[in-house]
């Protein structure tokens, strides 16, 4: 796998903020079986870290990444947990050659044209769209995809099961990410039949 085969894995990128290490396998056996198996769980908590390493290990059919991934020692611990894939929110040049030391495929965040440029440069095509909704949404994108044909993008912040179609149908998207899949309530409760419904959901988006 690679950073452009990770956006055609699934339509749908739950980007997980996790407090508890033990609701991660669980909580990603009722995603995949939702049908979405691609997984960022956010390095936002201290439960991160451990959360990978065991969704990494339990859960084989999952494709467990990293989010909230800001300085090279997040990119180092992330892909010694086993991450499989590393996202950012924005990049910079020492960010970029940290993701690219770990070998681990990685995309990067970007909200601009010049952004997309720098990285583009450095052979990089598949980006994350940061923050989509505030940054211009989908006619940003899909003036984007304008003069860049080449990027493909997987937009995060702000995109809800309602609005995710219309970014899905764009020919420089190839997956969305979002929060609404795993509402926190639901995983402190451990309701993990309501996740799976709404990966379920997700899943049939496209
Ligand atoms: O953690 C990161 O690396 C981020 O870039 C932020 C997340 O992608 C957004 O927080 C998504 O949040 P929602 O808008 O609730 O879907």
């Amino acid at each position: 796998m690679n950073a452009d085969s990770l956006l055609d894995l699934a339509p749908v990128v739950p980007v997980v903020v996790l407090d508890d290490a033990d609701a991660a396998v669980p909580l990603a056996r009722a995603l995949v079986a939702g049908g979405l198996p691609v997984i960022e769980l956010t390095l936002r908590t201290p439960a991160a870290l451990p959360a990978i390493e065991r969704v990494a290990a339990e859960v084989p059919d999952a494709v467990v990444g990293a989010g909230t991934v800001v300085r090279r020692a997040d990119a180092e611990q992330a892909a010694k947990a086993g991450a499989r894939f590393l996202v950012s929110p924005g990049c910079t040049p020492a960010l970029r050659a940290a993701m690219a030391d770990t070998g681990v495929p990685f995309l990067p965040g970007v909200a601009t044209a010049s952004e997309a440029l720098a990285l583009l440069e450095e052979g990089v095509t598949a980006l994350k769209f940061f923050p989509a909704e505030a940054a211009g949404g989908i006619p940003y994108l899909k003036a984007l995809g304008g003069p860049l044909p080449q990027v493909r993008f997987c937009p995060t912040g702000g995109v809800t099961v309602a609005n995710a179609p219309g970014y899905l149908a764009l020919p420089n998207v190839g997956c969305v990410g979002g929060t609404w899949l795993t509402p926190r309530d639901a995983i402190a409760a451990g309701d993990w039949a309501r996740i799976e419904e709404l990966a379920r959901a997700a899943a049939a988006l496209r």
